[in-house]
C-alpha cells in the first residue's frame, strides 16, 4: 500500500514506520514518558475522538439526504420548472409537501439515532495509556496522536502507531490483510516503501494483540488511520448483513417497475394531448408514491426501538443492523468457558504421575502461574488462588501462551539452577516429553502413557479440565522459545473444576424450541467437551480440531452438517466451522469472550460476546451481553423477529395497496378524459398515508410470528404483490366505475372521492395484511390504531376545510359516501378471504443448500476487506 501526498498530520505521518525512533516520536509530539493529561485533552478538543465513522448521517447530512434521491430531485426540478411558467401556487403546495415529507424521515431518522447513540456509551472498549506519567485506563476513542499505548495481549490496537517495545509481541492484523497467523512485531526499523505486512514495527488500528506485550506511540488515529481509510474507500460497499441484502433486493424490484410505469403513464398522457408539465409531474409523483421513502426512516426507527427494547434486558446492541439478522439466527455456535459453563475455574487436584496427590507438582504449577507476564487467564489464577507467599524461584524468561501451541512455559531458577517448567492442554505437553517421573525414577514416556492416558480421560469425563505438567533443566540458559520445549520429563496432572451453569440446559432447549440449534466449539479436549455438552442436553460425538484441518474447505460444510460439539480446535479452525456453516445456509451466531473468539466473531453472522470479555471480542462483537446469562439472548431473538415482523409490515403495504393506487391511477389516467387525481394530490395522499409508519415500530406481533428465524424473502413477497396488489386495484376499480359511469359526479368530487378510497385501501393493507389471523383476532398497537384512526379522519375532513379549496377537493353527496363505505367492507371480505388461501406472513424460512443468494456475500464481512 502507498501512501498519497497531502498536507495536514496524515502527510507529516506518513511513512512514520521508517526512519529512526526519535524522529518519529518528534513527528508525533511524544515523549517516551508519555502525554500530560492536558495536552491529551487539547489535542483531543482540536482533533476530534479517535473514531472512522463507518456510517450514521447525522444532522444536516441526514435531513439534505431525505431529498437527495433522484426522483425527488427531479420532481423539485420539474416543479421549479412548472412556477417558472406561472403556476406558482400548484408549485408551492408540492414543495410543502415534498418538505412535510423529507421533514418527517429526517425527524424520524435523527431521533432514532439520538437514542441509540445513548445505548452504544453503555459498553466501552478501552486502551491503556500513559498521562500525567501514570498508566489510566481511557476510551479507545479518546486517544490522540502522541499517546504512549500500553499492550497486552486482548487489547484492541486504538490506533496507528509506532512501537517503541516490544516483548514477543504478536499481532492479529486480518481485518487489514486477511492473513490469519499472527505477526510478530519489534522496534526494528521498516523502508518506507515496506508493504504494510512488512512494517515490523508498525502497529494498525482495528488490529488485536494476540499474545506479548509492548508500549507504542500513536502516529495517526481516526480516519487518518489505515484503517479509516480502507474503510472510507469502500464505504460503498454492499450492504453487510442478510436482511440489508434483501431489502436492496426489494428496492431494486421496485425501482424496475417503476421505470417502465413512469414512462408509460406519461408517453400515454402525452399521446392523449395533455398538458406536457402537469403529466410529467403526475408521472413523477405517481413514481414517488411508488418509491419506498420512508424505509430509512422505518428501518432506522425499528432498529432503534428494538435495541432499546433489548437494552431493557441488558443486551447492548452495537451494529444495529444485525437485529433482524439476530431474529433469523439458526444456529448458534458457542464458546464453553464462561457460556455453558459457571466460568469460576478452581483447581481441584495436582497429581503426580501415578495418580497420587503431589506438593512437588503444586509447586511447579505455581511458579509457571505466577511468574508468567503473559495475559491473565482462569487457569492461572485459579492455581494461584490462595498460594502460600511467594515461592523462592526467581524468572527468567517466558514462552507465552499461544491458542495453536495450547502451552505455556516459564524458565526460572528454582534451587539454584534454570528449570524449564512447561504446562497445557496434556495431548500437545506429551508431545513435547519423551521420559516422566514416576516416584524418584524418571522413566521413558513410553512405560506410563497408557497409565497417563486412563486417568486423563476419567478426569475429563468427570468434568475436570486437565493440563498436563512437564519440567526440563537448562543449564544456562537465559531466553525460552518454543523449540525449548523438547525432551520433557512429565511430572504429574492438574485438574480443574468448572461446573455447567445450571441454567444452560434450559436456555438452549428455550432456543430449540424457537428454531435456533445450539452448537459447542471449544478448544478444550474431546471428553471434557462432551461432558459439558450432555451436561448441558447438547448430544454427539465431538468433531475435533485434526480432523477438520484435514478437511479441505469444500467438504467441510458437509462434513459438519450434523457435528454438534467440536473439539480441540484453535482460532482459525473457529472462523472455518462458522465460514462452513454459513455456506449451508445458515445464519450463525457466535457467541465467544475470548482473544481465541475474535476471527469467529468477525467472520459470523451475529457476532455476540459479554461485557466481561476481552477488549478485542467485544470491539469484534455486533451484540454485548451485560450479564452472562444464555436467557436474555432468547429474549433478544424474539425481539429481532418482533423488529423484522414490523419492518415487513412496512414493506407489505407497499408492495400492495401503494402498488396498486400507482397501477391504479396509471390505467385511469387511459380510461379518463381528465387526470383522476392532480399531482399535489398523489403526493398529499403519499404522505398522509407515512403518518402511521411513525408508530409501526410500537406494533405486536402474533406468537406464530416470533417462532421461528425469519428472512427477508423476495419470491414470497412477489407472490404476496400480486395477489393483494391485484385485490387493491379491484377495489380502486370499482369505485371508479361507480363514481364515473354510474353517479357521473364531478372531476373534483371524483377526486375527492378517489382520495379517500386510496387512504382506505393504505389503512386496510395495514391493519388487515399485519397478521394471517382474522384482523379482529390480532389486537394492534394502541399507537398504530390511532394514527391509523386520525389518517381516516383527516383524509375524510379535508374535502370539507378550507384546504378543500386549494388542494382541487369538493365534499361528497351522501351516497358516493355510502357507495365507497360499502366498498370498504367488500374489500376487506376479500383480503381476509384471501389470507386463507395466500397468507401474507407465510412464515416461511429460506435455507438454500449452500447456493442461495442471501448468502453470497459471505465474503464481504465488516471488516473484512483486503490492503486494497
Ligand atoms: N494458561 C494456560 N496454561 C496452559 N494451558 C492452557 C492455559 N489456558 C488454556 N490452556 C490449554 O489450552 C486449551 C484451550 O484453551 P483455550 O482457552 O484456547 O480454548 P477455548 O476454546 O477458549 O476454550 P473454552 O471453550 O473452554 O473457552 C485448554 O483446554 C487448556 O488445555
Ligand atoms: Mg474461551
Amino acid at each position: 500500500m502507498t501512501e498519497r501526498a497531502g498536507s495536514g498530520p496524515r502527510d507529516r505521518a506518513a511513512a512514520f514506520w521508517a526512519g529512526p525512533l526519535p524522529d518519529a516520536l518528534t513527528v508525533a509530539g511524544a515523549s517516551p514518558e508519555g502525554l500530560s493529561g492536558q495536552r491529551a485533552a487539547d489535542l483531543l478538543r482540536e482533533h476530534g475522538p479517535n473514531r472512522v465513522e463507518v456510517s450514521g448521517k447525522r444532522g444536516w447530512r441526514l435531513l439534505l439526504s431525505q431529498f437527495t434521491s433522484p426522483i425527488i430531485l427531479i420532481l423539485i426540478a420539474a416543479t421549479v420548472l412548472s412556477m417558472a411558467v406561472g403556476d406558482l401556487i400548484d408549485g408551492a403546495i408540492i414543495l410543502a409537501i415534498v418538505a412535510a415529507s423529507g421533514g418527517l424521515g429526517f425527524w424520524q431518522e435523527h431521533a432514532a439515532g439520538r437514542a441509540v447513540d445513548a445505548l452504544q456509551a453503555r459498553v466501552r472498549v478501552d486502551a491503556d495509556v500513559i498521562r500525567d506519567g501514570r498508566e489510566v485506563s481511557i476510551s479507545v476513542d479518546e486517544t490522540v496522536v502522541g499517546d504512549l499505548v500500553v499492550l497486552r495481549a486482548g487489547d484492541v490496537v486504538p490506533a496507528d502507531c509506532r512501537v517503541v517495545e516490544a516483548h514477543r509481541l504478536q499481532v492479529d492484523q486480518a481485518v487489514l490483510t486477511g492473513e490469519s497467523f499472527p505477526a510478530t512485531k519489534s522496534t526494528d526499523a521498516s523502508p518506507a516503501d515496506a508493504e504494510l505486512t512488512a512494517r515490523v514495527n508498525a502497529l494498525w488500528m482495528g488490529t488485536h494483540v494476540v499474545s506479548g506485550t509492548g508500549r507504542a506511540v500513536v502516529m495517526r488515529t481516526g480516519r487518518n488511520s489505515t484503517f479509516g481509510e480502507v474503510t472510507s474507500r469502500v464505504a460503498t460497499r454492499p450492504a453487510s448483513t442478510g436482511f440489508q441484502r434483501g431489502l436492496t433486493r426489494f428496492g431494486l424490484l421496485l425501482v424496475r417497475i417503476m421505470a417502465v410505469l413512469l414512462v408509460g403513464i406519461f408517453a400515454a398522457n402525452l399521446l392523449m394531448h395533455r398538458p406536457i408539465i402537469d403529466s410529467l409531474l403526475f408521472s413523477l409523483a405517481l413514481a414517488v408514491g411508488l418509491t419506498p421513502q420512508m424505509l430509512p426512516a422505518i428501518v432506522a426507527v425499528s432498529l432503534s426501538a428494538g435495541a432499546r427494547a433489548m437494552a431493557a434486558h441488558r443486551v447492548i446492541v452495537k451494529r444495529l443492523d444485525v437485529i433482524e439478522d439476530f431474529g433469523a439466527m439458526t444456529v448458534l455456535l458457542t464458546d464453553k468457558t464462561g457460556t455453558l459453563t459457571t466460568g469460576t475455574v478452581t483447581l481441584t487436584a495436582c497429581l503426580s504421575v501415578d495418580g497420587e496427590p503431589d506438593d512437588e507438582v503444586a509447586r511447579l504449577a505455581r511458579i509457571n502461574a505466577g511468574l508468567q507476564h503473559g495475559f491473565p487467564n482462569p487457569m492461572d489464577a485459579a492455581i494461584m488462588a490462595g498460594a502460600q507467599p511467594a515461592d523462592p524461584a526467581v524468572r527468567i524468561a517466558e514462552a507465552p501462551y499461544d491458542f495453536t501451541r495450547q502451552r505455556l512455559s516459564l524458565l526460572a531458577r528454582d534451587g539454584g539452577r534454570p528449570v524449564l517448567i512447561t504446562k497445557g492442554a496434556l495431548r500437545t505437553v506429551l508431545d513435547v516429553c519423551d521420559t516422566a517421573r514416576t516416584g524418584d525414577r524418571t522413566v521413558p514416556l513410553d512405560e506410563v502413557r497408557d497409565r497417563v492416558l486412563q486417568r486423563f480421560t476419567a478426569l475429563s469425563a468427570e468434568g475436570h479440565r486437565v493440563l498436563g505438567l512437564a519440567v526440563r533443566t537448562m543449564p544456562d540458559a537465559v531466553v525460552a522459545s518454543t523449540a525449548d520445549e523438547r525432551e520433557m520429563t512429565l511430572v504429574g496432572l492438574l485438574a480443574f473444576h468448572d461446573p455447567p451453569r445450571s441454567d444452560a440446559a434450559a436456555a438452549i432447549r428455550r432456543l430449540a424450541n424457537t428454531g435456533v440449534t445450539v452448537r459447542l466449539v471449544t478448544g478444550d479436549n474431546r471428553h471434557a467437551a462432551r461432558h459439558v455438552a450432555a451436561a448441558v442436553g447438547l448430544a454427539g460425538e465431538p468433531l475435533i480440531g485434526a480432523d477438520l484441518a484435514a478437511c479441505p474447505d469444500q467438504q467441510l460444510p458437509d462434513r459438519i452438517a450434523t457435528a454438534t460439539v467440536f473439539a480441540e480446535v484453535d482460532p482459525v479452525q473457529k472462523e472455518r466451522v462458522l465460514t462452513a456453516l454459513r455456506t449451508r445456509g445458515e445464519v450463525v451466531g457466535f457467541l465467544g469472550d475470548g482473544i481465541n473468539d475474535a476471527p469467529a466473531l468477525h467472520a459470523a453472522d451475529v457476532g455476540i460476546s459479554v461485557d466481561t470479555a476481552v477488549d478485542v471480542a467485544k470491539q469484534a462483537a455486533a451484540i454485548v451481553l451485560l450479564d452472562k446469562d444464555l436467557d436474555v439472548l432468547a429474549d433478544g431473538i424474539q425481539l429481532g423477529r418482533r423488529t423484522f415482523t414490523n419492518t415487513l409490515k412496512y414493506i407489505r403495504v407497499n408492495t400492495s395497496a401503494s402498488f396498486g393506487n400507482v397501477v391504479s391511477m396509471s390505467v385511469a389516467t387511459l380510461l379518463l378524459p381528465f387526470l383522476p387525481l392532480l399531482p399535489r394530490q398523489v403526493l398529499l395522499l403519499n404522505f398522509l398515508s407515512d403518518i402511521p409508519y411513525t408508530t409501526l415500530s410500537t406494533d405486536h406481533a402474533d406468537p406464530e410470528q416470533l417462532h421461528h428465524p425469519r428472512t427477508i424473502n423476495v419470491r414470497t413477497i412477489r407472490t404476496f404483490m400480486l395477489v393483494y396488489g391485484s385485490i387493491s386495484i379491484a377495489a380502486d376499480l370499482a369505485a371508479l366505475a361507480a363514481l364515473h359511469w354510474w353517479w357521473h359526479v364531478p372531476t373534483d368530487v371524483f377526486r375527492a372521492a378517489w382520495f379517500i378510497q386510496f387512504t382506505v385501501t393504505e389503512i386496510i393493507a395495514l391493519m388487515v395484511l399485519r397478521t394471517n389471523r382474522t384482523f379482529l383476532r390480532s389486537r394492534p398497537s394502541m399507537a398504530l390504531a390511532g394514527t391509523g384512526l386520525l389518517l381516516i379522519a383527516i383524509t375524510v375532513a379535508l374535502p370539507f376545510s378550507p384546504l378543500a379549496e386549494p388542494l382541487g377537493l369538493a365534499p361528497l353527496p351522501g351516497t358516493v359516501v355510502a357507495t365507497l363505505a360499502a366498498l370498504t367492507i367488500v374489500n376487506v371480505a376479500a383480503n381476509e378471504f384471501a389470507k386463507r388461501i395466500s397468507p401474507p406472513d407465510p412464515l416461511t424460512t429460506e435455507r438454500g443448500g449452500g447456493h442461495d443468494p442471501p448468502h453470497v456475500g459471505a465474503g464481504t464481512r465488516p471488516g473484512g476487506f483486503g490492503t486494497g
